[in-house]
């Protein structure tokens, strides 16, 4: 599951290193509008609305003087999204618009370079300004560090010479640098948390939200259309996060970010409800769901008959895209009243014209009654790690109707069951612990029992950057310079790694016991993989009678566990990580779960 929550994408998988690079929905002639931005050896600073904007989508620029009587470097740095890791042996892409306000015989050049935040030089190229004039012209550039920074507190710089520029007033807009992207993607992901992530082999790739779907108003909600194509054209956006959404992570980039890791989009359209409590009054959906059907229509239309079809052609991938469920808006059960005539509204229109996706609805299971009956749904809890022990029979009382579930949103993050959602005073998690991540485990043997009905399942949130976070805790942590993956992403990735093919009947578990486990058979292998979640602090001895005609006699274990508030977290960024050994097995075998431990036992029984 993915939203721009605690900079996930923007300052996060999102590769750009930047941050408030095009000043987008920055108020001009403020320090605010400056985020991230600081003046070099006395450079005066300020974000105007440029009388020649650089694009409709971009109106604010940075205008930089330089002062008489500055000498050497003179101008601006960028400190990065809380840090910029530099690395020798990396080429990195800098770029950024620039005129001059007042023509000129001006002969200059920028000098353009990474320092460390005391100012010593790691990469400097200079850039001649072919003329002084008052249109814009573009800077391209290739960085290549002589060494590595010893930290990430380092600054991108464009500067002139003081003594050569005195007086001169420059405005800048849109400026970029990148690092090498996860499969060299124009525009694309940070290579350390893409590869974590990748490794976990997900199936589906939730976007763009949870509450970043939604905006905090109409106006702010996100709109596929202001995403895609040339960054000049993406205005961003105010995120219900906190801060603002470049959009530079726009559906085109989640879509070819699919596309490389093989998974499939479950992807949102907005609904008609923001999060101020605004709803679109019935009957005045029309605008929106013909936003949403383009929306569609971008991913997997037929580009001789849709003209956002043709635009995704444009844009480099004339083929469509897999697009097999759509999520109509995020967690409506806020606002069921109006649910049931947006639900209604925008299914009974968009049905008809893509027959073959299926609708997720967002409102508590049959209720309200929605019509068309929908036939999926997502289902959010956060809870306690007691309550996911206690609940992984959760699903096997559901009818068997037709109705699937995604249980789209769920982690324990607190431990104080009566405040689930309070501060870490109150008992909220900072990061998963063994208590939470086994907790997550044992519920998840029941997703696996269940999955005739239960099709897909995520963890939230998914990332988030130690230096700004608005939600703990998550799965995979990071700070400009290390990712820092959790007990519960070892959790997701032992059972996504082990998922099998074929669920197999086993001894149920006791619901309110404490140890639990599944069994899934790997056909191609002729293995079955026994996951034991021992959510306790004591040892659990287990014995396995398997009724085979072949049982190997040994098999492997692959073992997650720690003490009940054992967490990796920066300073102990690898303390709880999965150990595998081999194990004694037959026919009959028994096995000792550790304490607060997923075990994974693979065999090959026929
Ligand atoms: O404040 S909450 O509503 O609990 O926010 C939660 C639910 C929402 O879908 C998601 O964006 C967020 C954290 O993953």
């Amino acid at each position: 599951m993915f939203e721009d929550i605690s900079h996930s994408g923007d300052g996060g998988l999102y590769a750009e290193m930047l941050q408030n690079r095009a000043f987008q929905q920055v108020t001009p002639n403020t320090a605010a509008a400056l985020n991230a931005w600081h003046s070099v050896n006395g450079a005066t600073l300020n974000v105007v609305a440029d009388t020649i904007p650089v694009s409709s989508a971009l109106p604010n620029s940075l205008q930089v003087t330089v002062p008489a009587g500055t000498v050497g470097h003179v101008g601006v740095g960028n400190e990065g999204y809380f840090g910029i890791k530099v690395t020798a042996g990396s080429t990195y892409t800098a770029s950024f618009h620039y005129r001059f306000t007042t023509a000129s015989a001006f002969k200059g050049s920028f000098t353009v370079g990474l320092q460390t935040a005391s100012g010593e030089s790691l990469a400097s190229t200079s850039v001649p300004i072919a003329a002084a004039t008052t249109a814009w012209a573009q800077v391209n550039v290739k960085l290549r560090p002589t060494r590595s920074a010893s930290s990430t507190a380092n600054n991108f710089t464009v500067t002139l010479d003081g003594a050569a520029a005195s007086g001169q007033t420059v405005n800048f807009a849109l400026f970029s640098l990148f690092p090498p992207t996860f499969k060299n993607r124009p525009n694309g992901m940070r290579v350390d948390i893409a590869t974590t992530l990748a490794e976990m082999r997900p199936s589906f790739f939730r976007l763009p939200g949870g509450n970043n779907l939604e905006g905090q108003t109409i106006s702010q909600r996100w709109q596929w259309n202001a995403t895609v194509g040339p960054l000049l054209n993406r205005p961003g956006r105010v995120g219900d996060w906190g801060y603002v959404n470049t959009d530079g992570l726009g559906l085109m980039e989640y879509l070819d970010w699919c596309e490389d890791l093989g998974m499939q989009a479950i992807m949102a359209i907005w609904s008609g409800f923001s999060l101020d409590g605004e709803a679109i009054a019935d009957g005045d959906l029309g605008p929106y769901i013909q936003q949403a059907a383009d929306q569609i229509n971008f991913v997997i239309g037929d580009p001789a008959k849709s003209a956002p079809a043709a635009l995704r052609a444009s844009l480099g991938h004339p083929a469509a895209y897999p697009l097999k469920y759509v999520e109509v808006g995020n967690e409506d059960f806020f606002q069921p009243s109006t649910y049931t005539y947006r639900w209604h509204d925008i299914v009974t229109a968009l049905q008809p014209e893509f027959p073959n996706i299926h609708f997720i609805a967002t409102s508590d299971t049959f209720s309200p009654v929605l019509s068309p009956n929908p036939l999926q749904y997502d289902v959010h809890v956060y809870q306690t790690p007691t309550w996911f022990a206690q609940n992984s029979f959760f699903y096997d009382g559901f009818e068997r109707n037709a109705t699937t579930y995604f249980e789209g949103e769920y982690a324990a993050i607190s431990l104080n069951s009566s405040d689930i959602f309070g501060t870490p005073a109150d008992g909220r998690l900072l990061f998963p612990t063994m208590q939470s991540s086994t907790g997550e485990a044992a519920f998840m043997t029941g997703l696996e029992r269940n999955s005739d009905i239960v099709f897909s399942a995520s963890y939230a949130p998914l990332l988030n950057h130690l230096a700004n976070s608005q939600w703990t805790p998550n799965l995979v942590s990071f700070d400009a310079g290390t990712v820092y993956p959790s007990s519960s992403y070892y959790v997701q990735k032992l059972f996504s790694l082990n998922r099998g093919d074929a669920y197999i009947p086993s001894t149920l578990p006791t619901p309110l016991g404490t140890l639990f486990w599944s069994v899934v058979r790997k056909t191609s292998t002729k293995e079955i993989i026994i996951k034991i979640s021992n959510t306790v602090e004591t040892a659990a001895p287990v014995t396995f009678v398997l009724p085979f005609k072949t049982v190997a006699t040994t098999g492997t274990a692959q073992v997650l566990s720690g003490a009940q508030n054992a967490s990796n977290t920066p300073t102990t960024p690898s303390f709880v990580v999965p150990k595998n050994s081999t194990i004694r097995t037959g026919k009959t075998f028994s096995y000792q779960a550790p304490p607060f431990s997923l075990s994974v036992l693979t065999l090959v029984a026929h």
